[in-house]
């Protein structure tokens, strides 16, 4: 085999009361990546398209190749690799696009060595490439698209994940207002403390939503989508967040938050029908401000990266 191709899909992290550990896997958006052997040994990005000129083709700096770097020289390989990007995620827009690009690199790449690794111990490396693009190695956007599905990041030290139950005919949208928020920046906005009844509220949350997702409890899910730890310090970053809010829970929606750092913004739906309905609301919401935006509507993608073609 000389050339492999795998894609990796958009995540949602945080999703609400999960700052930095929880995420989950959207369908069809994603990012694809093409390796391929070389006869000049050393790693290099040879072609990114989709990015309109935007990243980086220095080594240590794309997510692709600073993730890659890391896994061959845990490998002690030698030889000459080559990747080829795809994007088909916008940057800065809270869906994983930096996670997106890393996770298919090493999906791809650990195919064309043999498979050397087990899926999951690709995840260190793809967190080193975060720690590059956003200066925290943060797992909550790589994780699920690495795993596929919704994932609990338990513990960075020692790193332990594990991949949560996806209830029956749950749906999200994706609300993409046209406005870019830097991974970096959004955090730099967040409180270096919490106080203790805000840590009591997060915790009730988190638990309450990970047994909602194992109970396929849609009331006790919609109840647990509340986040007083990040998303006070962010929506503020988001004109017409709040209404947003307000008027897709009226509408029946479970829910919504923040998308990884902004400005997407994800709702929680208990069908299609409701996600379809409360997408046009939201859009409704930012063109009013203004804002144009892109709309998806998906279930969870239980399957997160994989190989789409191998020659
Ligand atoms: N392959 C890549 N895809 C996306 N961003 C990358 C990539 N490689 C490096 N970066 C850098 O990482 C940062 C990604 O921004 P970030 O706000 O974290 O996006 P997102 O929230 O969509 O992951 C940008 O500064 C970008 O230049
Ligand atoms: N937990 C991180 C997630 C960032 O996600 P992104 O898609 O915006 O890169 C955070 O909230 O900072």
């Amino acid at each position: 085999m000389k050339k492999v191709t795998a894609f990796a899909p958009a995540t949602v992290a945080n999703v609400s009361c999960g700052f930095d550990i929880l995420g989950f896997a959207v369908e069809e958006l994603g990012d694809r990546v093409t390796v391929t052997f070389s006869e000049e040994p050393g790693l290099k990005v040879t072609k990114i398209e989709g990015d309109q000129g935007r990243l980086p083709y220095d080594v240590d700096k794309n997510t692709c190749s600073v993730a890659v770097k890391a896994m061959l020289e845990k490998l002690d390989f030698q030889g000459g690799i080559e990747i080829h990007l795809t994007k088909g995620l916008p940057l800065g827009s809270g869906m994983g696009s930096s996670a997106a690009s890393s996770v298919a690199a090493l999906e791809a790449t650990n195919r064309l060595l043999g498979n050397p690794l087990d899926k999951k111990d690709l995840l260190p490396f793809a967190m080193i490439a975060e720690g590059v693009a956003c200066g925290a190695p943060h797992a909550d956007n790589v994780a699920p698209s690495l795993l596929g599905g919704f994932v609990l990041v338990r513990s960075y030290d020692p790193l332990d994940v594990t991949k949560l139950h996806v209830p029956n005919g749950l749906y999200c949208t994706l609300v993409h207002p046209h406005f870019e928020l830097n991974t970096a920046d959004s955090r730099s906005v967040l409180r270096q403390q919490v106080p203790l009844k805000d840590a009591i509220i997060q915790s009730g949350n988190i638990a309450g939503l990970v047994a909602g997702l194992f109970q396929e409890d849609m009331g006790l899910i919609s109840r647990s989508l509340q986040d007083v730890i990040a998303e006070p310090s962010r929506a503020v970053l988001i004109p017409g967040y709040e209404e947003i809010k307000e008027a897709i829970k009226e509408a029946g929606a479970l829910g919504c938050g923040i998308s990884g750092s902004g400005p997407t913004t994800f709702i929680l739906s208990p069908s299609r029908e409701i996600a379809h309905k409360v997408s046009d609301i939201s859009q409704e919401v930012f063109n009013k401000m203004g804002l144009e935006v892109d709309l998806y509507v998906s279930a969870v993608n239980i399957r997160g990266a994989y190989v789409i073609n191998e020659e």
